[in-house]
């Protein structure tokens, strides 16, 4: 035994009291039934619509609300209470001006906080004292302990409770305590988030996202590929760089790059109002809650076509300097015949149209102005210098990883490469075969690596960034290849589709799954797949629990660009002590709508599995590590007390 680190433990545990106690703590945790989990994927700037999953904890809000209120109170008052405790400080505006007098004010504020408090002891029940103390607003720490403990003990407790609450409230702190009391009840019945990738791209507001997640009590994110294509962007991959600038102008939101991360987009706009004009393929999406003038529309075609343009260009040295990539079917631009204005691609010609070549030269397509080549220079510099980028990539990197095994289940946002026979597929880099499980290690270290050394931008590591947003055997794609130039210049529908990897109908196969949990060294029997990436079609009848609930897709469609073809607005998966629960969200109106009409937009559930005993911390990921600590504490016992 290291009696080394066992003196270090004496240092903080210096009595036999206190190792008794810590060993007691813990056990008893052990026996607590697990905390609730929360997965979330494919968020896409939808930081509202998240905003509101989170607040309301995929409807475990209102259910506990429910549990304890629904024969005391109307469903409207149930409506009431639940929009207040997600939004207290709205809607604690919109209800002031309701009273007449004072006392009506105060009453009310006396039953609020009422029915808190028994809320909080209610969802808070399964937790140690000690996890609750954690989660209760600092300032009102000990008046809430009070509360919470005191109550109902003996009821001549009673008259001394009525004056805590009658005190907070004359000393104007009601408000304060209740708003307080709200991100409480939130923060309880959701003990930990799983955020199973694409956190960016599309939706407006990524970067909200990222700082609800940074101040979040306990989280973790598998990259999705557009979580990666930042990284990448971040961590010197110009092509990466082109692609987020891209993406932002297509749905209209080049507010991200200028406005939230500060990157100057002046130079490119030069660059584009030079060389682009009017291009019906490139106009931005429209978004129904935006009006934008002609003339920003003008603006923003342009620049797409001068950024979708220096994308194609940068592609090319990559592909030729990775011939493993196996991309040569991908050298669009080499393809490209310029005279007749066509392509063949995949052995099919096609015309072309809306094209934008004004910066190629047909000798050297791919070869970048001098113009081009300053303008993603600069852009690359302004991007690494974004300090608030900089906060959130590094905290994509610190919680991040490609996928995740957590109390027994895989997490992974796109797929596991495989072929048609269910075999794992193989890809060669540097000279070594890699597949499955580890095939998934090399790529994380590649990323890291790239990540590590912002200041290289065509090494092996950065193109192996951009080989997992768009390379074959990528398991964040999932795809044989991206049709982004063919989406753009062909009419052909049939040259925009993208195949995917067998892997997605393999994956409805029950055998299929039970080897892809072995392949990761989870327990087949017992553990789930849980996939982001593509969206469900609810719509058309496809069912998120496959291969008899051993696999769980919760792409729904947060993205508003996507929800037409699920459906419905997005899946929530929770798991706690009674098993896992698949949530669909109808359609998310506004916060506003929640607040002034109670309108949660209720979520309808299906239990994917359904524990025969309730699940307890001693059989997750914590309880094993509480267990090792317990096991040492006990050899400190030996090693120090017992003689
Ligand atoms: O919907 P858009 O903007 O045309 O983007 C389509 C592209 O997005 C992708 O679907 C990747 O994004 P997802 O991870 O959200 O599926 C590509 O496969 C495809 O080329
Ligand atoms: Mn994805």
């Amino acid at each position: 035994m290291n009696t080394k680190y066992l003196d270090l433990l004496a240092e903080k545990y210096d009595s036999e009291e206190k190792v008794v106690t810590e060993i007691i703590n813990l056990e008893s945790i052990l026996d607590l039934p697990k905390g609730t989990e929360h997965f979330v994927s494919d968020l896409h700037g939808e930081y509202q619509a998240f905003q509101h999953v989170l607040r309301n904890g995929s409807g475990k809000v209102r259910e506990k609300i429910n549990d304890i209120f629904k024969d005391t109170l109307s469903e409207e008052d149930i409506n009431d209470f639940a929009a207040l405790v997600y939004y207290p400080e709205d809607k604690l505006k919109l209800i002031k001006h309701q009273f007449n007098s004072k006392q009506a004010l105060d009453e009310w504020y006396a039953e609020k906080i009422h029915h808190m408090i028994h809320l909080i002891s209610y969802a808070s029940s399964k937790y140690t004292r000690s996890k609750l103390r954690k989660a209760l607003p600092e300032q009102f720490v000990y008046i809430i302990e009070e509360l919470l403990y005191k109550t109902d003990e003996y009821t001549n407790k009673k008259p001394y409770y009525e004056k805590i609450v009658q005190k907070i409230i004359s000393l104007g702190q009601a408000e304060k305590l209740i708003i307080g009391l709200s991100y409480t009840t939130q923060r309880l019945v959701v003990d930990h988030l799983h955020v199973v990738g694409d956190i960016y791209d599309r939706g407006p507001e990524p970067d909200k996202i990222m700082e609800t997640l940074i101040g979040y009590h306990s989280i973790d994110i598998q990259w999705g590929n557009h979580d990666v294509l930042w990284i990448g962007a971040y961590a010197g991959s110009k092509v990466c760089l082109a692609n987020i600038i891209r993406i932002c102008a297509r749905y209209d939101n080049l507010d991200i790059i200028e406005d939230a991360y500060g990157i100057n987009l002046r130079p490119l706009l030069n660059l584009a109002e030079k060389y682009y004009g009017d291009n019906p393929a490139f106009r931005p999406k429209k978004h129904s809650d935006q009006n934008i003038t002609d003339q920003e529309k003008l603006q923003i075609t342009k620049i797409h076509q001068a950024i979708a343009m220096i994308q194609f260009k940068l592609e090319s040295p990559i592909i030729k300097r990775r011939s493993f990539f196996n991309m040569e079917e991908r050298l669009v631009l080499e393809k490209t015949d310029y005279e007749k204005q066509e392509i063949t691609v995949y052995g099919k010609t096609y015309p072309l149209e809306n094209t934008c070549f004004s910066t190629i030269d047909p000798s050297d397509p791919a070869k970048l102005l001098p113009e081009e080549e300053e303008v993603i220079d600069k852009l690359l510099l302004s991007v690494q210098q974004s300090e608030k980028l900089k906060r959130h990539m590094n905290f994509l990197m610190k919680k991040g990883s490609l996928y995740l095994k957590y109390n027994g289940n895989l997490l992974i946002h796109g797929c596991i490469p495989v072929d048609e026979n269910g075999n794992m597929e193989q890809m060669e880099i540097e000279g070594k075969a890699y597949k499955g499980r580890e095939l998934l290690d090399k790529f994380e270290s590649y990323l890291r690596h790239a990540f590590a050394h912002k200041e290289l931008t065509d090494d092996l590591a950065t193109d192996m960034v951009w080989y997992l947003w768009t390379g074959e055997y990528s398991s964040l794609f999932g795809k044989r290849a991206m049709t982004t130039f063919e989406r753009y210049f062909i009419s052909d529908k049939v040259s925009h589709k993208e195949e995917k990897n067998p892997y997605y109908y393999l994956r409805e196969n029950v055998e299929m799954c039970r080897k892809m949990l072995e392949e990761f060294e989870l327990d087949p029997s017992q553990g789930h797949i849980i996939n982001g990436h593509t969206p469900v079609k609810e719509i058309d009848g496809e069912n998120p629990i496959k291969a008899n609930g051993k696999m769980i897709v919760i792409d729904g469609g947060f993205s508003k660009a996507y929800q037409s073809t699920t459906g419905i607005a997005g899946y929530t998966l929770l798991y706690n002590s009674f098993g896992m629960q698949l949530v669909a969200h109808q359609h998310f109106n506004s916060k506003e709508d929640v607040v002034l009409n109670g309108a949660d937009v209720l979520s309808v559930r299906r239990v994917v599995d359904k524990e025969l005993e309730r699940k307890k911390v001693r059989e997750t990921n914590i309880g094993a590590k509480l267990q090792e600590e317990i096991e040492m504490l006990n050899q400190l016992m030996a090693y120090r007390y017992i003689n």
